[in-house]
């Protein structure tokens, strides 16, 4: 069966997409630590017409900057999965499988996964979300390179790239105030951002998104969200991943959405800009 119809190069791996599936190997000279992996893409990452399938978007913005609750607002409004990767690695790191060690360690810096595992880690909750029958997807986190970017064009069309923005100094504040409650997993933030504006530039109010008094105790702190790794993320963003935004930008499908303040100033904005303000009223409405 010509079960492979397409082959994809990068620098240094090769992608062959088959009919039904993605093989690869790959043997990354800046990961020589990394095994090779096999793994599989589903089939609704194939390119399929858009008007056949949900919308595929992705979220791009430095850590803290919300990609994770916008992401997962959408997705409930327009009925898709929310993939974030680095849930991924979190549940890998909580699942003491063989390469929590290693991701442990590298998180724990605030540096990249490798391209290889992040890859692995995505093709296997894309292969649960096909048996599940989804369409669609928001992907949160990633891509963070051009190779991701790279690989995940040779796959599939992406429609759209939000670009969220937000200034460097409320990034850490924001992700020092981040908590999650180990009972039910609710994502809250400590932080009240009240900057007035100045020199022409707007000042910015971001209330604390606290939890239910039920939460209060349970609340627990990322470990790589300490100043010192966080500082480091935003350095490996700004170094990695603005490249990715110019990436989009060049194929004309990066939205850039500066947040003008907390959810309820920014979540309107967003679905204005995003032209689907009329049809969460509807949402709501037949709700
Ligand atoms: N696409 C990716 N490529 C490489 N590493 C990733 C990727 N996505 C997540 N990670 C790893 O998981 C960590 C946490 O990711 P994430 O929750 O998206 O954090 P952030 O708040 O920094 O956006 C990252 O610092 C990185 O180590």
């Amino acid at each position: 069966m010509a079960a492979i119809t397409r082959l994809v190069r990068h620098s240094s791996s090769i992608f062959y997409l088959g009919s039904r599936c993605l093989s690869s190997a790959v043997a990354s000279e800046a990961n020589s630590h990394a095994t090779p992996f096999n793994f599989h893409l589903k089939p609704h990452l194939q390119r399929k017409d858009p008007k056949d399938r949900n919308v595929q978007w992705v979220f791009l913005g430095c850590p803290g900057v919300g990609k994770g609750t916008y992401a997962s607002r959408l997705c409930n409004l327009l009925g898709i999965p929310h993939i974030a990767t680095g849930n991924l690695v979190r549940e890998e790191l909580a699942s003491s499988g063989p390469l929590a060690a290693q991701l442990s360690e590298i998180v724990n810096k605030g540096q990249l996964v490798s391209d290889e595992i992040i890859i692995s880690l995505l093709s296997k909750r894309l292969a649960a979300g096909e048996a599940k029958g989804e369409s669609g997807f928001i992907l949160d986190g990633f891509p963070r390179t051009i190779k991701q970017a790279e690989i995940l064009e040779g796959v599939t069309e992406i429609d759209l790239v939000v670009n969220l923005k937000l200034r460097e100094d409320v990034l850490l504040e924001k992700c020092l105030g981040r908590r999650i409650c180990s009972q039910c997993g609710g994502n809250f933030n400590l932080a009240s951002i009240n900057i007035k504006g100045e020199d022409g530039n707007p000042g910015i109010n971001m209330p604390p998104l606290l939890p239910p008094a039920h939460c209060m105790s349970k609340l627990i702190t990322r470990s790589d969200d300490t100043e010192t790794v966080v500082k480091e993320r935003l350095r490996i963003y700004n170094e990695m991943s603005q490249p990715v935004e110019e990436f989009y930008r060049s194929r004309e499908k990066l939205l850039e959405f500066d947040l003008p303040g907390g959810i309820p100033e920014s979540w309107p904005k967003l679905l204005q800009a995003l032209n689907l303000d009329e049809y969460e009223n509807k949402q709501s409405a037949a709700a």
